[in-house]
Parts: C-alpha cells; sequence; structure tokens
C-alpha cells in the first residue's frame, strides 16, 4: 500500500518504522526532519492510505490548516479528547472527512518498543469493517491486529486510560503500594466504562486490548508519559516543571480537563478523573486526593 504518515513525533516515527515493513510509506511535519522518506505536505496528501499522529489538542487546527480531502483513507493515531470542545477524535475528522474511509488504531503501545520491532497487539476499529482490516493486514509480523466496529469504545478507552495512569503515577510517587495501584487501576476501569457506556461505547471493548490492556500497560510503568506526569505531581512539582521535564506530550492532560467539562456537563460520576483534574488544574494536595478518592 501506498502511505503518508502524518505527524512525526514518538509515535509518528514508530508507526512510519512499523508500516515500513510491508508498505511504501513516507513520512511529513510541520517542522522538517532528517528522515528517510521525509516529503512535502502535497506528496504526503496524495498517499491513498495516510497515518493522522498529530496530538488529539492540535488536531482541529491541523485539520483546519493544511487538510485537503483527496479521498484518502485514514487511519487515527492519537488519543485524547479535544479540551475545549470536549469532542472526541472521530468527530473532528468526521467534519472533514465521512466515517466509512475512518480507522483508529488503539491498544498497549510504547512507542519505544515499536521502533524496536517488539511483539505488539493492537486495534484497529472503524465503521467500515473492510478498511480497518485493510490497515490491520498492512502491520508489520511482529504487531497482531484485531479489529473492531466500536469506535467510540476504542476512543475513550484509549484517551481515558491516559487520565488513569497520571492517578497510577501519583499513587507510586507517594509510595502507597501495589494493593493500592491494583485497586485503583481496576476502578479505573469501571469508571472509564461508565463513561464510554455515557456515549454508546460497548462495554466489552473496555476489555479489550484498547482498554484494560492499554490501562495495565500505561498506568505501571515510567514509559508512560502520563505515569510520568503522576510521579512529578507526587512529588509537589508544579504542572509547568514536570512537562518542561517531560519534553513530549502527555495526553492525560488535557483529556483530564475535557473529561471534567463532560461530567458536569452530563452528570457523570467520575472520581478519579475528577481528582487528576483537581490535582492538575487546581493543585489539590496529592495526598488529600487519596483521603478523598478512599473516604
Ligand atoms: N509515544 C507513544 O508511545 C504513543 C503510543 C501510542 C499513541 N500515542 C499517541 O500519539 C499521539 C502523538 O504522541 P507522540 O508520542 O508522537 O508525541 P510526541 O511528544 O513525541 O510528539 C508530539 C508531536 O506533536 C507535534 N506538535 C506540537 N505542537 C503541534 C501543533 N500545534 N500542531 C501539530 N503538531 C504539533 C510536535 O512537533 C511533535 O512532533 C498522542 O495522541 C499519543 O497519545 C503515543
Ligand atoms: O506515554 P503515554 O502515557 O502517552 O502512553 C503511550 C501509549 O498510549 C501506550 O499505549
Amino acid at each position: 500500500m501506498k502511505m503518508a504518515v502524518i505527524g512525526a513525533g514518538k509515535w509518528g516515527q514508530a508507526l512510519y518504522h512499523a508500516f515500513s515493513q510491508k508498505n511504501d510509506v513516507v513520512i511529513h511535519s510541520r517542522t522538517p526532519r532528517e528522515i528517510e522518506n521525509f516529503v512535502s505536505l502535497d506528496e504526503a496528501l496524495s498517499r491513498e492510505y495516510q497515518v493522522m499522529a498529530i496530538p488529539a489538542q492540535f488536531v482541529r487546527s491541523w485539520l483546519e490548516k493544511y487538510f485537503e480531502d483527496r479521498g484518502q483513507k485514514i487511519l487515527v493515531a492519537a488519543k485524547g479528547i479535544e479540551t475545549a470542545t470536549g469532542a472526541f477524535l472521530n468527530d473532528i475528522y468526521g467534519e472533514f472527512v465521512p466515517q466509512q474511509r475512518l480507522a483508529y488504531i488503539s491498544g498497549p503501545s510504547f512507542a519505544a518498543e515499536v521502533v524496536q520491532s517488539l511483539p505488539t497487539a493492537l486495534m484497529i476499529s472503524s465503521v467500515n469493517l473492510e478498511l480497518a482490516r485493510t490497515f490491520s493486514d498492512a502491520l508489520p509480523n511482529y504487531i497482531k491486529g484485531y479489529i473492531s466496529d466500536d469506535i467510540i469504545g476504542a476512543e475513550v478507552s484509549g484517551a481515558y486510560k491516559n487520565v488513569i495512569a497520571i492517578a497510577s503515577g501519583v499513587c507510586d510517587g507517594l509510595g502507597l503500594g501495589n494493593n493500592a495501584r491494583a485497586a485503583l487501576i481496576s476502578r479505573g476501569l469501571v469508571e472509564m466504562t461508565r463513561f464510554g457506556e455515557a456515549f454508546g461505547a460497548h462495554s466489552e471493548t473496555f476489555l479489550s486490548l484498547g482498554g484494560a490492556g492499554d490501562l495495565f500497560l500505561t498506568a505501571s510503568s515510567t514509559l508512560s508519559r502520563n505515569y510520568r506526569v503522576g510521579l512529578g505531581l507526587a512529588k509537589g512539582k508544579k504542572m509547568d516543571e514536570i512537562l518542561k521535564e517531560l519534553g513530549e506530550v502527555a495526553e492525560g492532560v488535557g483529556t483530564s480537563k475535557a473529561l471534567q467539562k463532560i461530567a458536569e456537563k452530563k452528570g457523570i460520576y467520575l472520581p478519579i478523573a475528577s481528582e487528576v483534574y483537581a490535582m492538575i488544574e487546581k493543585g489539590k494536595d496529592p495526598r488529600q486526593s487519596v483521603r478523598d478518592l478512599l473516604g
């Protein structure tokens, strides 16, 4: 397949490496990079299949500024909910391209391991299962693809797990122990399922690779940027210091603000997400958050 990856951050470069195993792939980003097969925006947009690895909070502005619909089939690779509007990525991309030409990739996947061609399993979701299968078949032999038609469940689980991962980093940063982390992750899975069902997601999706699989991975490893945000909060660091040290995107920060807005508007009970929001946005003492969660 002739493909283009748009967005050359850690995940864009990892997916470029992965899809290049079996396909003719080029890569583009706003800022030119010294990467083999780095091409112009026009060349990237001319490719039949596109992989969009632009972080969630920048998707709308990028599409408004640069996107041209040339009939491309698009694989959305970001995980997040737009802070400003509470929009899911399928809403935003859906304003530019029919859902029949959109698919979403999710699941437990640290870019650092994908670029080493380490064994990985991922979910590709679309209302068009034939398109999901096409992208799944394009994956390299070291990545096993599973397909689903539950795009809401895939999106919510991929975005929400980042917020629970922040909470898990706080838990470990405070030295609360393995029991506490397991309880937090388990209750986090219940909370993200509750949230997703409010938007029509299938509950079983949250037990899949994109739900429990990605949550277990991200909430238990310092390879996760979101988990590392939590470690910083536990140490009493301010958000700007944490993000400066991180030097990479942590989607859970923006998504926690989006979840708070949605929870207040729709009256959904999100105890863990609301404590993460309070720590990030209001500087709430993490120890007080733990006491309030256990209270
Ligand atoms: N890194 C991973 O392990 C991983 C794995 C799976 C999914 N993801 C998801 O992939 C998405 C991208 O994350 P990443 O890991 O590549 O992040 P990153 O921090 O490595 O790179 C972020 C990229 O966004 C670009 N960027 C910054 N501001 C921008 C703007 N205004 N417009 C367009 N681009 C802008 C930066 O130049 C950079 O290339 C996120 O949604 C993330 O959750 C990441
Ligand atoms: O580094 P994080 O926390 O953005 O997690 C990366 C991937 O989403 C893991 O599946």
